[in-house]
């Protein structure tokens, strides 16, 4: 295969691309991270890019300009693979940003079709018969309906690509699948001669499905969905090395911040917790009336050697929460996660563990480091970090729904201890 980068892939949002990213890494790939569009210079000899956006939540028309800008600027790099990753559990309204971003890529490299492939068994998310399913519940059943920013209203995946998105699916069974190369091309070829442009939704619902996807479709110049595709034994062999950096550092202080409200990570605080963690609430309505400031926040917590700070609450205080304003309240637990972070940095801390999307890119922007060389991980999908411009700082940032029930102590071990997690 020609070109120096295997694989260029954008990412919707910090963690999104940390969870692409580890995958990558995992294939033997040298991988670097870049938080927004990079202005540095290519590392050497990396396999593949990842670049992280803000594009889950931005305006619909912001998002598609910076995705867009992103995937030419990896073409120009020589990417022999455009990826465009978003969540697993499919984040977007019905405005978009999936549809919209999929739609002007398809547009602007002259692509007749590509795949709409969300699916990451390893973490609970399949797709059967055209629908997303969390752990085996419908999409729209599950807790993704109570998100605090992009509620899901269905779980069909036509139907969610029907609202935001110019063009329409074509669903593919595993039987279809199964009956090889040929036979999908007729199918898709046949698709094609009514729709000059289009996506093809493939059902992937157990690790083996995605060997029949990527020996169908493998090679597409632009693939799209979750990162269960660039986990699979099938992309490997586009790894060109071993990468093999360690990514551990004598222990010192530990930060462990949590914004997600997600059901696993309020199993996470609850093990931490229940285990003797030391933890200080960010209250967000005590945030708002100024009875607590990142100042006192800070005071509370600063002795510690490890700290979680949580605001991390169950739908229905979330809910009453946002009365006060959906997006004030989000921006401010943000930017105060962001200035705990990067008080941390200043005061030595070496490991920094953030539970949420969102939350990981306001602190990943807070702390400003433009780029990221992937290690090993703690969970599928959360990798250790190092940043270029800090190898004394060790960042663990995790998507909300991610990792076992102890992943902080884990991801305090490995980052300290070098103890693989997975
Ligand atoms: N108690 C709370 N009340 C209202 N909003 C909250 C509360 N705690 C956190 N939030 C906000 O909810 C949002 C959670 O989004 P975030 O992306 O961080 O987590 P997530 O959605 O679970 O993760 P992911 O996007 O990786 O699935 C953030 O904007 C956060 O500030
Ligand atoms: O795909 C996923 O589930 C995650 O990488 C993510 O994007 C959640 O923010």
């Amino acid at each position: 295969m020609e070109g120096k980068i295997r694989v260029g892939c954008i990412a919707d949002d910090f963690t999104g691309a940390s969870d692409a990213a580890s995958f990558l890494r995992r294939q033997g790939m040298k991988t670097v991270l870049f938080n927004g569009l990079p202005e540095e210079k290519l590392p050497e000899n990396c396999d593949a890019i990842v670049v992280a956006l803000k594009s889950r939540t931005a305006p619909v028309k912001e998002a598609v300009n910076d995705s867009i800008q992103a995937l030419k600027w990896m073409k120009a790099q020589g990417a022999v693979q455009l990826y465009i990753k978003y969540c697993s559990t499919f984040d977007s309204t019905k405005e978009g940003n999936i549809g919209p971003i999929l739609d002007a890529a398809l547009e602007t490299f002259d692509i007749p079709y590509t795949l709409v492939c969300p699916s990451l068994p390893v973490n609970g998310r399949t797709v059967k018969e055209g629908s997303l399913f969390v752990n085996g519940i419908p999409l729209h059943e599950s807790h993704m309906k109570n998100h605090p920013l992009t509620p899901m209203w269905a779980s069909d995946i036509t139907v969610l690509m029907k609202e935001q998105s110019k063009y329409p699916c074509m669903k593919l069974s595993i039987q279809e699948l199964r009956e090889g190369k040929e036979a999908v091309l007729a199918k898709v070829e046949k698709f094609a001669a009514e729709h000059p442009r289009f996506y093809i939704v493939p059902d992937y619902y157990e690790d083996a499905h995605a060997e029949l996807i990527l020996g169908i479709f493998g090679d597409l110049s632009l693939m799209t969905g979750g990162s269960g595709l660039l986990g699979a034994e099938a992309f490997r062999k586009k790894a060109a090395g071993e990468a093999k950096e360690e990514m551990t550092v004598p222990a010192e202080k530990s930060l462990l911040l949590a914004g997600s409200c997600s059901k696993a990570t309020l199993e996470q605080i609850d093990t931490y917790q229940k285990a003797g963690g030391f933890s200080v609430h960010v209250d967000p309505l005590r945030l708002l009336n100024g009875e607590v400031t990142v100042d006192s926040l800070w005071e509370e917590g600063k002795g510690a050697s490890k700290v979680l700070y949580y605001s991390s609450d169950k739908a229905d205080n979330v809910k009453k929460v946002q009365e006060a304003g959906r997006e004030k309240v989000a921006e401010l637990l943000e930017q105060t996660m962001s200035m705990l972070a990067q008080r941390a940095v200043k005061d030595g801390y070496t490991q920094v563990i953030v539970a949420g999307g969102e939350t990981s890119g306001a602190v990943t922007q807070g702390l400003g480091y433009q780029s990221y060389l992937i290690g090993e991980s703690v969970a599928p999908g959360v990798p250790v970090m190092t940043p270029a411009g800090n190898r004394a700082l060790r960042l663990v940032l995790k998507s909300g729904n991610f990792g076992q029930p102890d992943f902080f102590e884990r991801a305090v071990k490995m980052t300290t201890e070098g103890k693989r997690g997975e």
